[in-house]
């Protein structure tokens, strides 16, 4: 891990820059795919499971009999701890619901909103190195919650043309209709686009690779809606002298380990913290399975030193990151001041993984900046917010004056004249009748 003390403003953006790849040729491969699945449906997304996935598959969607196998298979003390997750992150996400009010604008004029869900949304959960099940539950609980009538979920299959145990286990506890094993850019494709087996949907979820994040903002310019781009993971950790070292490089290897272009960002306003955080970094990292992900991953982060928790604000704010840890001895007052952020992790007691698993939140967030403009996955994401309105022949007289002369000098006269050939009417039936009622 590169560290840099000090740095000088000018150099903040160069040294917060996310890790690159070719993202030219990246768009240009990911539109060949999805072009092809568009035309060809189903036979383009076998030939590129083929391809990327290396097995040849007749039946893409998941059987009933395998979801019944994969419950066998998931051991009852692994099903408590999916349970305790469901428990948290329905309660969590279920308080999302508010009511909304009616409100009277002007006298007669009433305006209202009304809470719908999307009808057909598509989870994508990523499985190309590691089986993802806790993103079946963030996906699936929220849309569960929200009511929405088809829910169907793509990963990509293993070498055998399966798929992990636990990840079919979370989708049946989520409630998800339809499963399929498609992953990458064709899985997208195929829920953007509907296939002879897939079924197309509104909006898709889910985070992924360059790859799929590459897809999703593709398919979302034209035919599909997105919830955000979630791409690689990354986390950035701020601390003084009173953090734990071992605490603290447990949490930026947790992030490392997810990809190669993962990245992980410690500032500092503590020199003296930067020697046993890196100790503890190489101590921990030998005892990782998924030691040469994270170690890769290290090279494209960061131990930035700064004379001031002001400054580390700031920095903050500008780089966004997916996660941000806080461990100083006043982080209630840090993180006050924090703006940009897709979800904030406050003192010594919460890691990361806590909220990538089971405190209720959700874990799919926006990485590479975007949580300067979203946020991440929550109840609203599955949900519309239709307007209402009602106005009685008293509410129209009131507004109409408003509304005539706008119309007019916006030069739209047939809007004026919908609201002139209703005044002067006799009072409507129902008017005289019945009072206000939604
Ligand atoms: N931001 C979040 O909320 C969040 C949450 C969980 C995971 N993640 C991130 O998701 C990512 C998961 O990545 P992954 O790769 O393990 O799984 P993935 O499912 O996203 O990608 C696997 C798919 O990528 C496609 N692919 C692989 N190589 C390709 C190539 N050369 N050309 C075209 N397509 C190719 C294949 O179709 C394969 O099925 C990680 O970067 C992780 O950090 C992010
Ligand atoms: N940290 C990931 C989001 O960036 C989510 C995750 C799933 N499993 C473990 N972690
Ligand atoms: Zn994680």
């Amino acid at each position: 891990m590169q560290v840099i003390k000090y740095p000088s403003r000018e150099d903040w953006a160069t040294i917060l820059a996310r890790p690159t790849f070719d993202s030219t040729s990246l768009f240009d491969t990911v539109q060949k795919v999805l072009d092809d699945v568009r035309s060809h449906g189903d036979n383009a997304v076998k030939k590129y499971t083929e391809q990327f996935d290396k097995v040849t598959l007749d039946n893409i969607e998941v059987s009933k009999e395998e979801i019944a196998e994969a419950e066998k298979l998931v051991s009852t003390d692994l099903k408590q701890a999916i349970e305790m997750a469901r428990r948290n992150i329905w309660k969590f996400h279920s308080e999302q619901q508010h009511d909304l009010p009616e409100i009277q604008t002007s006298p007669g004029v009433y305006c209202w909103q009304k809470a719908i869900a999307i009808q057909k949304v598509g989870l994508y959960v990523p499985g190309g190195t590691a089986p993802l099940f806790s993103t079946v539950l963030m996906l699936g609980i929220p849309a569960q919650i929200a009511e929405c009538n088809e829910v169907v979920l793509c990963t990509p299959p293993n070498k055998e043309g399966k798929i992990h145990p636990a990840v079919l286990y979370a989708a049946k506890v989520a409630g998800v209709h339809r499963i399929f094993k498609i992953g990458g850019t064709q899985a997208i494709a195929a829920m953007a686009y509907g296939t002879e087996s897939v079924p197309k949907v509104y909006k898709i979820f889910g985070p992924g690779n360059q790859y799929v994040t590459a897809a999703k903002q593709l398919v979302s310019l034209k035919d599909v809606a997105i919830d955000m781009p979630a791409g690689p993971s990354e986390v950035e950790v701020i601390i003084d002298e009173t953090a734990n070292p071992a605490f603290v490089a447990a949490d930026l290897l947790s992030q490392a380990e997810h990809g190669v272009d993962s990245q992980s960002i410690l500032i500092t306003v503590s020199e003296r913290q930067v020697e046993p955080v890196l100790e503890q970094i190489e101590l921990q990292l030998e005892q990782l399975p998924r030691k040469e992900f994270a170690r890769k991953a290290l090279e494209n982060s960061k131990i930035i030193v700064l004379k001031t928790l002001e400054e580390a604000v700031e920095m903050t704010n500008e780089y966004a990151p997916e996660h941000l840890i806080i461990s100083t001895r006043y982080y209630m007052g840090v993180a006050a001041n924090i703006i940009n952020a897709g979800s904030v992790f406050l003192g010594n007691y919460t890691p990361e993984s806590a909220g990538d698993y089971a405190s209720g939140t959700n874990h799919t967030l926006p990485t590479n900046g975007y949580a300067k403009a979203y946020n991440g996955v929550n109840l609203d994401s599955y949900v519309r917010k239709v307007t209402f309105q009602q106005i009685t022949q008293e509410g129209l007289t009131n507004l109409s004056n408003a509304i005539i002369l706008m119309a007019e000098n916006e030069e739209l006269m047939a809007h004026s004249n919908a609201v002139k050939v209703r005044l002067n009417e006799e009072k409507p039936v129902e008017e005289r009748y019945s009072s206000h009622r939604r």
